[in-house]
């Protein structure tokens, strides 16, 4: 599938962050970071393990909260929010997990309707039936809908990850390492389905990933994060025409494993 470049509307950002700081005890995780992403954009982060990459996006959804520094998302200051406030912020922010997190014990239909009946009691049956039908199709699983998780190969798994966070509309997608794991084929798939997903429902979306090749292809920009902070920000090409040893040693580390 070929990517055409979007036009991204700078002046129309839905996350900003400015000098954020977050540490545990001694360990000064995010040391000042400085971003802004714009309504449809995919912005990819990249980093090596240990970087912050998974806690900047618990603080994006107010799962964790910043020591220092603005956390603005959809308009809100996450650090202000009461906790009903927060609740509702995180239903328009969709977390996809590493691990797709599914249950285990209900079929691939029960854990799309799940978070659909809890956050929205007053449907109908046949409205769940159609959302539900509708997210599988999205993510081109429809046969699977009777299915138990266990009986899904991985990719097929993180589809239905993908499409449980969907279920919900929200209006941020944040995929944590969606490529993980799984055969190249499959990668390329998965990277396919985040640019379909950005297309059909306008999210805005941030991908973490260690996988260059996931950054390239569902990346609209790239934001490195080194030493705690976001010291380069640019195109795929961009970044990596970067003379910054921390980064080249990150693309010959990626491209000669
Ligand atoms: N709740 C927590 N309590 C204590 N330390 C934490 C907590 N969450 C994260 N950390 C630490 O913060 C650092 C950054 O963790 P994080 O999970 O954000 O890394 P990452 O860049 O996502 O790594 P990876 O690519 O391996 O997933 C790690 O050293 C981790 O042990």
């Amino acid at each position: 599938m070929v990517r055409e470049q979007k036009a991204i509307d700078r002046n129309n950002a839905v996350i900003s962050i400015k000098g954020l700081k977050k540490a545990f005890g001694d360990l000064e995780v995010l040391r000042g970071v400085d971003l802004e992403v714009y309504q449809g954009e995919n912005l990819v982060v990249l980093g090596r393990s240990g970087t912050g990459k998974s806690v900047l996006i618990k603080v994006i959804s107010g799962l964790l909260l910043p020591d220092a520094g603005d956390v603005d998302v959809l308009g809100q200051s996450v650090e202000h929010l009461s906790t009903r406030e927060l609740m509702a912020l995180r239903l328009k922010v969709g977390f996809s997990f590493q691990n797709s997190a599914l249950y285990d014990s209900m079929t691939v239909r029960q854990n799309l309707e799940f978070p659909l009946v809890r956050n929205s009691r007053n449907l109908r049956r046949k409205e769940i039936n159609r959302e539900v039908e509708d997210v599988l199709d999205a993510v081109g699983l429809s046969q699977t809908i009777e299915q138990m998780p266990s009986e899904l190969s991985g990719g097929q798994r993180k589809r239905i990850g993908i499409a449980r966070t969907l279920i919900l509309r929200p209006e941020i997608m944040l995929y944590d390492e969606p490529t993980a794991g799984l055969d190249p084929i499959t990668c390329i798939e998965i990277n396919n389905l985040i640019n379909e997903v950005q297309e059909k429902y306008k999210t805005t979306s941030i991908i973490i990933t260690h996988d260059l090749t996931c950054a390239k292809e569902t990346g609209d920009r790239i934001a490195m994060l080194l030493d705690g902070q976001f010291a380069i920000q640019g195109t795929f090409d961009e970044v990596f025409a970067s003379k910054d040893e921390r980064v080249q040693s990150f693309y010959n580390y990626n491209f000669t494993q």
